[in-house]
């Protein structure tokens, strides 16, 4: 054993999370982090096409609309998928904190059978940082806000540096991200933060 915690409840020293004096207003919508992104991106014809929202604090919304290319049974969501929505929706925390971060640990609740064609209404929240580590939760409502909770999530991210994604990635996109300027936009948007 390493000694190393995976752990969901955030330690007792563990501080708040902290709001970026440039994150974008509650209500604006969040764009895409890459539009490649199976999460977001536009560029993704099966994607799940997120569109996520800054709430207030470190929290955001966002819908999904599930299509037929999304199903695991039939007519209904496969539970993989949802828990990408609440990845997706979690990752988007990080933009009104400015730091990346990756999923460490997702953990998920399938609470009710989620419909094709149904929308699944999204909320996450960051509660806890410590060091490296966000500790955050998500829920999934089906048909609105006020609808019933359907899935749920508990994670820890994990903070990293660009490099992460320059050293790991495969070169043919990490190169074409480079060269594209409105990537380049969204890394610097992450690179300036104190
Ligand atoms: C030109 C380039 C353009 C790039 C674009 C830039 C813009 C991007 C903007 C935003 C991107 C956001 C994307 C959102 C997409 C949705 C979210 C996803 O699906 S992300 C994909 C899935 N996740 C992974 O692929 C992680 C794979 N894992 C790793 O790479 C490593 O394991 C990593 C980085 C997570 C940790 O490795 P270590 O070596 O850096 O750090 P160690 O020392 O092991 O851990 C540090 C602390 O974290 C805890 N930790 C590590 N792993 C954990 C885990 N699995 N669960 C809980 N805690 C963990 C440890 O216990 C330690 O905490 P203690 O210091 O001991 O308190």
């Amino acid at each position: 054993m390493s000694g190393r915690t995976t752990a969901l409840t955030p330690p007792a020293d563990a501080g708040p999370p902290v709001r970026h004096p440039e994150a974008p207003a509650p209500g604006e919508v969040i764009g895409a982090h890459y539009e490649n992104c199976f999460g977001c991106g536009a560029g993704v014809p099966h994607g799940l096409h997120l569109e996520v929202r800054a709430g207030e604090g470190v929290a955001v919304t966002a819908e999904f609309r599930v299509k037929e290319a999304h199903q695991g049974a039939p007519g209904l969501a496969h539970g993989g998928v949802l828990a990408t929505a609440l990845d997706e929706t979690l990752g988007s925390l990080n933009w009104l904190t400015r730091v990346i971060a990756v999923t460490g640990r997702l953990e998920t609740d399938f609470l009710l059978p989620v419909p094709v064609d149904s929308v699944l209404y999204l909320e996450a929240e960051a509660v806890a940082v410590h060091h490296r580590k966000i500790y955050c939760t998500a829920t999934g409502r089906l048909g609105g806000p006020e609808g019933p909770v359907a899935v749920r999530a508990d994670a820890v991210f994990i903070e990293v540096k660009v490099e992460h994604f320059i050293n790991h990635g495969r070169p043919a996109e990490i190169n074409a991200a480079l060269a594209d300027p409105d990537q380049v936009k969204v890394v610097r948007a992450f690179e300036v933060n104190p």
